[in-house]
């Protein structure tokens, strides 16, 4: 798996991570599913740079250019909930892409720390010989991304695989470059330091998906 990390360069990019992990700003939900989006937007310019182009001509008023446009047959899919702010980020940038949902949750079946991951819904298009972008914003075990990554490799093999999370913890990381093909690439907004107890990433920014869309049950 290549690994491609974004925040070690300074760039505004630092001060949209800074805000969703501010306890001083992180609980106004419409800045924290923005600054998200626009994370994406960010991710997507930069992962960009790793696709494929074609030469094409643009007709302008007074003449022509020669310039490129992107060749890859883009599936975007987001693993719910939290995905779907970072989902929007990229389809701003990405928007000739198809869409593919699919839904993760950790699933504690005797009530104790031990979970599960149960993949459940998912609406996804035709992702043969396509180049598919897995987007969550928050990888902690890696074990929701590799569920969702085999649930999804049921319905095809895509020709290049691109997994877009924004915070990473190390543990993460090593699950997924156990887990999944070398050919893999994994696009790291910033790399954290490790996971607590319960699993979450430490210092992390708690809980991506009720930060974004309120408590669940
Ligand atoms: O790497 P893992 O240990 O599997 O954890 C990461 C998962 O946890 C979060 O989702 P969560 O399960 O909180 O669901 P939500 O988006 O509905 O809140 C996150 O968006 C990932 O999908
Ligand atoms: O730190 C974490 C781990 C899993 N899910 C989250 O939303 N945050
Ligand atoms: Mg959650």
């Amino acid at each position: 798996m290549q690994t491609h990390y974004l925040s070690e360069a300074n760039s505004i990019l630092n001060h949209f991570l800074g805000q969703i992990r501010n306890v001083n700003v992180q609980h106004d939900s419409m800045r924290f599913r923005r600054n998200i989006e626009r994370i994406g937007e960010v991710m997507a310019y930069e992962l960009s740079k790793n696709l494929h182009y074609r030469n094409i001509e643009i007709q302008t008023p007074l003449g022509i250019k020669k310039t490129t446009e992107i060749e890859d047959k883009l599936v975007l899919c987001s693993i719910l909930r939290a995905g779907l702010p970072l989902h929007l980020g990229f389809l701003n940038y990405f928007d000739n892409a198809e869409n593919g949902f699919v839904s993760a949750y950790r699933h504690h079946p005797n009530n104790d720390e031990f979970f599960d991951i149960l993949v459940e819904y998912q609406a996804v298009p035709n992702i043969e010989n396509k180049t598919l972008l897995l987007i969550d914003p928050m990888l902690a075990t890696g074990q929701s991304m590799v569920a969702v990554f085999n649930k999804l490799m049921e319905k095809g093999l895509p020709k290049e695989i691109h997994i877009a999370v924004i915070i990473a913890a190390p543990e993460g990381i090593a699950y997924l470059e156990k887990h999944l093909p070398d050919s893999c690439h994994l696009w790291v907004a910033t790399l954290d330091e490790k996971l607590n107890d319960k699993k979450y990433i430490v210092p992390g920014i708690g809980d991506a998906g009720d930060l974004a869309y309120g408590n669940k049950l």
